[in-house]
């Protein structure tokens, strides 16, 4: 029986999909695997028995991802489950940013009695007219999952779009519609465009890249998108630029004290995925990701240890080894292996950064003396008898 400790809401739709020998656990300490969307794991105790954990959505930023894999725990994420989602929740960002939609419902509410509505309108709309995006230049950064599928979007619409990403998957930029043009200096979206979209993950090199020197090269009238992640702004500088006109809207999916009371601010309450397709999709490949893990040891889509693929397991015993990406660590798994007499039928060896996942096939069901001695090297961080 596995079992496995939702941290939030996650679709029935990726539920259901969990073997009939899971069981879903209210306390988290028991847990061999977590679904997850947005809580806060940075300040959790991870408890011993977690395995895995699986985000049901893109960005990982809430999730400790050394400090897991330091404890032998794999973190998935569920890449593109939700950028079609997101991809519409900006165009409409873009449209209400553009004509006053929201003033206009405001004041069709607040003239809601008056019997004369249909003639003060036609007095009235002018206050909440706008432009078009059509012929307007858009620029966007980061072309993952969701930026290409916004740049694409975009350019269907009529826009003249701009796309940088200098770490570019080749997956994505296969996706690119040809009139999308990909540039190599980012300067050139912030000095020209219209519209700027963000959508690169929160990272140390990406933390608050909007900010006073970019803002200042902006043009005059700009809207700036943020569907990201909040602090991806330095919402200071922003408050700023939209008190003196420089930034027309500021369209952003995520609240906070700050950006909830600024000027011309568009704020949503970080609805960007919250679909039942996104919703659904994401909780699906969460659970694939997660059960794949806990019954084969294969790894797909994690964010702190490398892909490994051994597909079922035909031998007497699968074992996986997560470790510290160092030499001769091969070496001493396979020696100690020898040295007890186990024949290996299969095996796997794959790294990404500091750390490594060996995935061994055997003739032979482990002893506990072999387990013991393989986690005694220096440098393992789990073994783990998958079968
Ligand atoms: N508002 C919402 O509900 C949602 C927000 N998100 C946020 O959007 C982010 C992006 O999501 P996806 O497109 O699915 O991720 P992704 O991983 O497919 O794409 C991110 C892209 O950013 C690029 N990148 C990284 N650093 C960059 C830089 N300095 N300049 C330009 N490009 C850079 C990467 O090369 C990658 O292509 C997530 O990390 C998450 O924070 C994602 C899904 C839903
Ligand atoms: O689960 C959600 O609604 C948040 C989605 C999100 O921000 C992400 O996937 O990065």
């Amino acid at each position: 029986m596995k079992k496995i400790h939702c941290l939030n809401n996650i679709s029935k739709c990726g539920t259901d999909r969990l073997p009939q020998d899971y069981v879903m656990t209210d306390s988290v300490g028991e847990a061999e695997g977590v679904l997850v969307r947005s809580a806060n794991m940075h300040e959790m105790e991870l408890p011993e028995s977690l395995l895995a954990v699986a985000r049901a959505g893109a960005g990982v930023n809430n999730i400790p991802l050394d400090a897991c894999a330091q404890e032998g725990i794999v973190v998935f994420n569920t890449p593109g489950a939700n950028a079609n989602g997101v991809k519409e929740m900006v165009l409409a960002g873009m449209l209400i940013a553009s004509r006053d939609l929201i003033g206009g419902i405001e004041w069709c509410r607040s003239n809601a009695d008056d019997e004369n509505i249909a003639k003060a309108t036609e007095k009235s709309k002018k206050a909440f007219a706008g432009c078009e995006i059509k012929g307007k230049k858009l620029g966007v950064i980061g072309l993952g999952a969701i930026g290409a599928e916004v740049a694409n979007a975009a350019a269907a619409l009529g826009m003249e779009v701009y796309g940088y990403d200098p770490y570019i998957s080749v997956n994505a930029a296969w996706m690119l519609n040809r009139d999308v043009k990909h540039i190599t200096s980012v300067d050139k979206i912030y000095q020209e465009c219209d519209y700027i979209t963000i959508h690169v993950p929160l990272l140390e090199t990406t933390r608050g890249m909007i900010n006073k020197e970019k803002l200042d090269e902006m043009k005059e009238g700009v809207v700036v998108l943020n569907f990201a992640r909040d602090v991806l702004v330095d919402e200071d500088a922003m408050a700023e630029a939209l008190e003196s006109g420089k930034v027309h809207r500021y369209v952003t999916d995520f609240p906070n004290p700050k950006s909830a009371h600024m000027k011309n601010t568009i704020v949503i309450p970080h609805l960007g995925a919250s679909t039942e397709e996104s919703e659904d999709n994401c909780a699906k490949m969460a659970v694939k990701e997660l059960v794949d893990y806990l019954e084969n040891g294969n790894i797909k889509n994690s964010v702190n240890y490398p892909n490994c693929d051994m597909g079922v397991c035909q031998a007497a015993s699968r074992v996986a080894v997560l470790h510290m990406n160092i030499p001769n660590m091969i070496g001493q798994i396979t020696g100690i292996l020898a040295e007890q007499g186990v024949n290996i039928s299969d095996m796997t060896n794959k790294s990404r950064d500091k750390y490594a996942y060996t995935l061994l096939d055997l003739e032979n069901v482990l002893e506990p003396i072999t387990l013991q001695k393989l986690n005694a090297i220096k440098g393992v961080l789990r073994v783990r008898v998958v079968r």
